[in-house]
């Protein structure tokens, strides 16, 4: 069963379905939404498994009934693709950008006519038959079914939190990304790329704003224990201190016996307002208008971006390059 939430509508509205096909008609937000003159986003929650199949069949109909609701882009969590159980089984169910799983997203995006947000590829590295390591790879797919670019996670999570039961060592199969990405420009707006953790790195956050980002996107896999306590305040710290949409697709749910995530994918906007929020229980999205009025009032209103200093004040204390 599929929830999905009206988030535009300023009550939200829960709708459990047996099928997506039900979703235009029994959504009376829809067509109030189809009429507006602004772009939008699905942000998907979704709950893998290392059932690469079951996965993708789950996203492609999250992806479709977007699409019917009038969706320009959709954004997909981290590990979209599955979640292993183990860090052999995460290896071997990696994949290139040219294997089966990106392909089949390109040819879905290509039939729906509908931009895609894949975070969380994980991606055979470049000397992989050397190293067997990965990358951790947030794809941007155009309607076309093109790849527009690819960036690759630079924060990895290596955590060990005893006391709340988390214990993650990402350097342990997955190579750092080389470089950040400039924002692509897309049918909702200039989207800035990170993936989950890398939330927590203000700096990559300001970087893209630099560059000229509207929208920054996280899609995630948090796990319980720190997603309880920081997903949202860092999320909205985010897009307040950016201006900036963020819009943070999420994993939720129990994977396998040995990993769940905390779910609740979440749309802010430049102020800082939480636009949606898929809860932390099912897969599910929010579908919200990006209104570039909105960014421009902030903007306008207060200008952050003007007052900061050049970088280089900042690090004039000194400390870490
Ligand atoms: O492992 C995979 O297959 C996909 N990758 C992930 O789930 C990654 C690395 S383990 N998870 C996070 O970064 C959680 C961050 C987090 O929870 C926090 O910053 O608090």
């Amino acid at each position: 069963m599929l929830v999905l939430r009206c988030s535009w509508r300023r009550t939200q509205v829960k709708h459990l379905l047996d099928c997506h096909s039900t979703w235009a008609s029994s959504c009376a937000g829809v067509k109030q939404r189809m009429s507006s003159s602004h772009p939008v986003a699905a942000v998907c929650q979704v709950t893998a498994t290392p059932d690469k199949e079951a996965n993708f069949a789950a996203c492609k109909r999250l992806v479709q009934a977007a699409k019917e609701s009038g969706a320009s882009m959709v954004f997909l969590p981290e590990g979209f693709d599955y979640i292993g159980s183990s860090r052999e089984e995460t290896l071997d169910l990696s994949e290139d950008l040219t294997g089966q799983t990106i392909s089949r997203y390109a040819q879905l995006a290509k039939k729906l006519g509908v931009w895609l947000s894949l975070g969380g590829f994980h991606e055979r590295g470049h000397d992989w038959v050397m190293d067997r390591r990965i990358y951790n790879s947030h794809i941007i797919i155009n309607e076309k079914g093109d790849i527009v670019t690819v960036y690759r996670k630079s924060h990895l999570f290596d955590v060990e939190l005893p006391a709340r039961g988390v214990s993650l060592k990402e350097s342990g199969f997955t190579i750092p990304g080389p470089s950040l990405i400039p924002p692509v420009h897309t049918p909702i707006g200039k989207v800035g790329l990170g993936i989950c953790y890398d939330l927590r790195f203000p700096e990559l956050s300001l970087a893209l704003v630099r560059q000229g980002a509207e929208i920054l996107t996280y899609p995630s896999a948090f796990t319980v224990a720190t997603g309880a306590a920081h997903w949202e305040v860092l999320l909205r710290a985010r897009a307040i201190e950016t201006q900036c949409f963020v819009l943070a697709a999420a994993q939720v749910g129990s994977h396998h016996e040995k990993r769940s995530s905390y779910g609740h994918a979440l749309a802010v906007d430049p102020w800082g307002v939480v636009m949606g929020d898929c809860g932390g229980e099912n897969p599910s999205m929010s579908l919200v208008e990006v209104d570039m009025e909105k960014l421009r009032d902030t903007r306008r209103n207060m200008p952050v971006q003007q007052h900061r200093r050049d970088t280089s004040f900042y690090y004039s204390l000194g400390g870490k390059d």
